[in-house]
């Protein structure tokens, strides 16, 4: 072997050039009773080389470790903006009902490390000056997500406003929904509730519940009362399967979401084909609240605002009892529509609960 050779002998460098020393040579030469041999690759400049390409590489590493997820652990780097995310139009959105607990399934999906949420309710489809601003400003409103991440937004106007499933179905007629769905004559009261706060909140007088959803004339329900209306949910289920297939809409129960809300969001991970990754124990039942709240990255426990869960006003058993009737046909087309039953109809069943 030819060339230049550095040996160490005893602690010294002697360095040997073009002699006629070969490896061999040099390993089995017994110089000293310590000798160490080095060939050309450890030169300072090589061992420079290397040293630079070895940070080169880990500089390489981090980089993409920030931006993307299969290094690190996603968990913690997806709910900010790096590189390879972007705004992404929603590829599922929950539809509603009003007050049946749409908030609560927007945060308990916001959990999976495979969803992101919008923040607040865009309200994209059934706002005229919104729609205006076309699909560009819609995506502005959604969050920064992954490739591999589902974008969720949540308004639950969309589901009683009838130009919004041809306008969704313009936009994307793959597009997921959810839809959750709650006992007509508890989510009619919640809100009625809500509209009272609103109403306080603008010095407005605030009428009992009774008053508002009875016919001053007949003593009859108000058919015509919004929030009698809004929970006939056959009438719009049947404008949005115009558009859409059963099988492209999940429907979540509110009620079970509010006492077990476990087995609705796992059965929603399975509709949007998703790993299950919010496990059981991540669901925290909150006595002071009297709902569960959920576990985050941030907090051992997410509860609502106290916006959400309100306790209801007694109501008169006789008022509930002619809502009861005014949805119960209502409550069975619907049922026929989704292939689904709840329990509103079951007498027995609502007289368990308390309703
Ligand atoms: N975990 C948890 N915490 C608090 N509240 C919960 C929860 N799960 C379901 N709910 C029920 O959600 C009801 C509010 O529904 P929405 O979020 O759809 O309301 S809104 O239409 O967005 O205003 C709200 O209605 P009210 O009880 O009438 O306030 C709740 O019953």
């Amino acid at each position: 072997m030819k060339g230049t050779f550095v040996v160490w002998v005893e602690g010294k460098v002697k360095e040997v050039t073009n002699g006629r020393m070969n490896y061999q040579d040099v390993k089995y030469t017994q110089l000293s009773n310590k000798t160490e041999v080095c060939s050309r690759c450890c030169t300072p400049r090589k061992l420079f080389t290397c040293f630079f390409i070895l940070i080169v590489t880990l500089i390489g590493l981090l980089v993409t470790c920030y931006s993307h997820t299969s290094i690190c652990n996603k968990h913690d780097y997806q709910k900010v903006h790096i590189r390879l995310t972007k705004r992404r139009l929603p590829h599922c959105i929950i539809i509603g009902a009003r007050k049946a607990g749409t908030r609560a399934l927007l945060t308990y999906l916001k959990v999976h490390p495979d969803i992101q949420t919008a923040q607040y309710e865009v309200h994209f489809f059934d706002n005229q000056e919104n729609y205006d601003f076309g699909y560009g400003w819609y995506r502005k409103q959604m969050p920064y997500s992954f490739p591999d991440q589902l974008t969720i937004e949540k308004s639950p106007a969309y589901f009683t406003e009838s130009s919004v499933p041809g306008r969704v179905y313009s936009m994307n007629s793959t597009i997921k929904i959810l839809l959750i769905v709650r006992d007509p004559v508890q989510r009619t009261i919640s809100d009625q509730l809500q509209l009272n706060f609103k109403g306080l909140d603008m010095g407005l007088e605030v009428k009992p519940f009774e008053e508002l959803v009875l016919n001053p004339k007949t003593g009859n329900i108000d058919m015509n009362f919004k929030p009698v209306q809004r929970s006939y949910y056959d009438v719009y289920m049947k404008n949005w399967l115009k558009y859409f297939p059963l099988n492209q809409i999940h429907i979540v129960d509110g009620d079970q979401l509010i006492a077990d809300p476990y087995p609705e969001v796992y059965k929603v991970e399975s509709f949007l084909g998703l790993r299950h990754a919010i496990p059981q124990s991540d669901f925290v039942y909150n006595a002071t609240k009297g709902f569960y709240c959920i576990k985050t990255d941030t907090a051992y426990q997410k509860c609502l605002s106290g916006s959400k869960g309100r306790s209801h006003p007694h109501i008169q058993k006789e008022v509930i009892e002619k809502l009861k009737d005014v949805f119960w046909k209502h409550n069975e087309n619907f049922f026929e529509l989704v292939n689904q039953r709840f329990f509103w109809n079951n007498k027995t069943m609502a007289s368990k609960i308390g309703k």
